[in-house]
């Protein structure tokens, strides 16, 4: 077990309090490659996400590649995304790499072993999993982030309208399929300080009660959604209640289409995270 000192949430509690407490998202839209006036090939790709980490993985708290869009321009891509990952965390960024890895747990620990053990080239600080397969299917990564003081993210209510169908409906206990999530990730990670190192996803777009006190989960909570998808800082506030010290509010689009100028980019990003602060009561 690591050292609860090194752990991803001492490190994300330490982020936190030094740089603006957001997560801001690497997605290489090809829309946006576009807009940057870059080409849709590795070559784009590698300019757009050097040019993020450049801007911002000096002053946010986290930097988060999506995969997907890495993946669809194949090795060459994958071979963007090690880079963006080594040359973010050096930059000083804790880095979410958004993979949304879900399996049978036999294959849940090869994506482990991928995105958690610091050997892997594509290895980041902390990985989106998908407990859709079962919760427990992901325990391979829940023990591997536990040994190199690594975090996982789990998705519990998204931000898309699609999934309130499967998230919130109800079990033969009664709770939502969410809730039963969010209950055994604060099982996981009762009793740890400054909180556990495993988080919640939870859609700023949530709307409606979730039925479960969120501050007992005492994990990172991800909040996407906001921004492009329409989410707004002041949704924050009714869907997260007593747990907003515990929010990592996450954008991509919303800051991203200001590039590629490296100062707009910034000043974005600081101009979100006075939105989000302000309503989180941290100081801007
Ligand atoms: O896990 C995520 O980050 C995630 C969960 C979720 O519920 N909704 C969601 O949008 N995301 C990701 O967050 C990013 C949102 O991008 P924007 O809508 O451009 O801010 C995308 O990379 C999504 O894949």
């Amino acid at each position: 077990m690591t050292d609860p000192q090194t752990s991803f949430a001492a490190r994300l509690a330490a982020a936190g309090a030094a740089r603006p407490a957001l997560c801001v998202g690497i997605d290489p839209h090809p829309g946006l490659l576009s807009a940057w006036g870059l080409g849709d090939d590795a070559a784009g790709l590698d300019r757009f996400a050097r040019t993020v980490v450049e801007a911002l993985a000096d002053r946010v708290a986290v930097l988060k590649p999506q995969s997907a869009f890495f993946e669809r321009h194949g090795s060459r891509g994958i071979a963007v995304l090690e880079t963006v990952i080594a040359e973010a965390r050096s930059a000083g960024a804790l880095v979410l790499v958004d993979a949304k890895r879900g399996d049978i747990g036999s294959t849940v620990a090869a994506y482990a072993d991928a995105y958690l053990d610091p050997a892997s080239p594509l290895a980041g600080d902390a990985v989106t999993a998908s407990p859709y397969l079962g919760f427990g299917s992901l325990e391979p990564m829940f023990e591997l982030a536990a040994k190199h003081g690594k975090g996982v993210f789990v998705l519990a209510l998204t931000s898309n309208p699609e999934g309130a169908g499967v998230q919130r409906a109800v079990a033969a206990d009664g709770r939502t399929v969410a809730g039963t999530i969010l209950a055994e990730l604060a099982a996981r990670n009762a009793g740890a300080t400054p909180f556990g190192s495993l988080g919640a996803v939870i859609g700023a777009t949530a709307a409606g009660g979730i039925g479960h006190d969120l501050a007992k989960v005492n994990g990172p909570l991800l909040a996407p959604g906001l921004g492009a998808q329409g989410g707004r800082p002041a949704d924050l506030t009714d869907l997260f209640g007593p747990a907003l010290p515990l929010v990592l509010p996450a954008y991509s689009r919303e800051i991203l289409q200001n590039g590629p100028a490296v100062d707009a980019l910034r000043a974005s990003a600081d101009t979100v995270w006075r939105s989000c602060a302000s309503v989180l009561g941290r100081s801007a």
